[in-house]
């Protein structure tokens, strides 16, 4: 692993099994992620993208290959010690929120912070600042349920980043977001998730934010076709 790298991903394969059959979706994919960068992955829908970041991150076994996550081999860990891990290390906002439904937008934010033994009350404190610079602070009292769809990916939003995790994973970040929303929520991920030992991987169609990638990976039917600081003229 070089010296820079925050993700190295050796050889991965991942299959799954489709009935009696076997799908390959990721075929041997060597890439590393710079600490430092904002590295998005892009491609057509089924080309692999989430199970590749899946693996990054530590929430999905390949089928074959190692992944190193600031110099440790994760899939080397015991099941405990990757969850360990994990809390520690990885914030992930993936398309389904999971919002806990019974508590409120701010302890969801906060539920890192908890998890990792910070008391409720500074760990509520800790977690609206992040509510307030995404906008939503006036919600912070409000269960999942009373809240629209973006507001509810601001809040998981909030808990990816809640604990400062040195790697930040997500996927369709600004979906359900309007475009000055998609900005205050790229201009947060930057501050938080991109500092020379930190990292952030971005799975992302929306064209509106391309401009603000480091760097950009094209996924193609699980192999990498592109690796640059631009997108390739065909996209
Ligand atoms: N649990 C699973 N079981 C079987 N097949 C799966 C599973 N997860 C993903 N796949 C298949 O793997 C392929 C890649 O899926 P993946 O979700 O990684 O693609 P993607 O590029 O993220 O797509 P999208 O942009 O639509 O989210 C698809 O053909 C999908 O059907």
């Amino acid at each position: 692993m070089n010296a820079e790298s925050a993700i190295s991903a050796r050889g991965i394969v991942r299959d799954f099994q489709a009935g009696q059959s076997t799908i390959r979706v990721l075929h041997g994919i060597d890439t590393d992620i710079k600490a430092g960068e904002m590295t998005y992955v892009v491609g057509e829908s089924g080309s692999g993208k989430t199970t590749l970041i899946s693996i990054m991150c530590g929430i999905l076994w390949p089928t074959e290959g190692d992944v190193q996550v600031f110099g440790t081999d994760i899939y080397n860990l015991s099941d405990s010690e990757l969850v360990k891990f994990r809390l520690n290390n990885i914030g992930f906002i993936f398309q389904q929120y999971n919002l806990i439904p019974s508590i409120d937008a701010a302890a969801n934010a906060a539920v890192p912070l908890i998890a990792q033994g910070m008391a409720i009350g500074p760990a509520r404190e800790k977690a609206k600042e992040l509510l307030e610079k995404l906008n939503i602070g006036d919600q912070a009292n409000k269960l999942p349920n009373q809240l629209s769809g973006g507001q509810q990916q601001r809040v998981a939003i909030a808990r990816a980043l809640v604990h400062q995790p040195r790697l930040v994973v997500c996927d369709e970040p600004t979906a359900a977001l309007d475009a000055s929303s998609g900005r205050r929520v790229m201009d947060l991920l930057r501050d938080v998730a991109v500092a020379p030992d930190r990292a952030c991987i971005i799975v992302t169609h929306d064209n509106r934010i391309f401009d603000l990638a480091d760097r950009i990976l094209v996924l193609e039917d699980g192999r990498v076709t592109h690796d640059g600081t631009d997108m390739p003229d065909d996209h």
